[in-house]
């Protein structure tokens, strides 16, 4: 798989863990995706619209042979699976994934905008993105990573569970090569 993308997913609406545990699942079980890593569960103060519930947020990195348009669409399709409905702006939400970096490319269209334009000002996606890789570097502006996620301040970020119990609950099959 020649991509390299990061993935951020957040639930803060019915079973929160098994919106994600499923919806990674998915994404592991699609025929042109593989999951490298996963992160750390994170609890988070809802950001933005904050009349809402805690949200459960996490980072995947995942290797690919899609394209970023059909990445998107593969993520599009899982969040429909999973019942997403968009009703309020920012708002509660069974399941949401966010496509962060795709390689080291810049890309902006009407559809697509990488690397994700809100994610320099979420802690909830910084955190467990940092956790994944500490050496990352944000391509658009070719800063590290770590000058973000040292200047977040008061974060409303807790880990919930811990990556490694992540990994033993979420039991991927590891895929070679596809
Ligand atoms: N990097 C990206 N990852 C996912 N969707 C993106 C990205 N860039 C643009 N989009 C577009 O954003 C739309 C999804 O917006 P959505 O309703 O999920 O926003 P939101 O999750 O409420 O807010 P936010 O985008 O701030 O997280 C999709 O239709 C998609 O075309
Ligand atoms: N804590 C938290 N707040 C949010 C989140 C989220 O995933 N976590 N997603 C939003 C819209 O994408 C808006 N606000």
């Amino acid at each position: 798989m020649e991509h390299i993308a990061y993935i951020a997913l957040g639930s803060n609406i019915g079973d929160r863990f098994d919106y994600l545990r499923k919806a990674v699942t998915a994404l592991n079980n699609h025929s042109c995706i593989s999951v490298l890593a996963t992160s750390s569960v994170y609890e988070t103060d809802p950001v933005g619209y904050v009349e809402q519930a805690c949200f459960l947020n996490m980072v995947v990195k995942v290797a690919t042979s899609l394209s970023p348009f059909a990445l998107l669409e593969a993520t599009m399709d899982i969040e429909k699976q999973f019942g997403r409905k968009r009703e309020v702006h920012w708002g509660p939400r069974t399941l949401d994934l966010d496509i962060l970096l795709y390689n080291h490319e810049n890309i902006e269209t009407e559809q697509l905008i990488i690397p994700h334009p809100r994610m320099y000002e979420r802690a909830f996606v910084l955190i467990p993105l940092f956790e994944i890789d500490e050496s990352l570097i944000i391509p658009s502006v070719q800063h590290p990573l770590r000058s973000y996620v040292e200047q977040l301040s008061d974060q409303g970020v807790r880990i919930w569970k811990s990556r490694q119990a992540v990994e033993e609950q979420f039991m991927l099959a590891r895929k070679e090569g596809v």
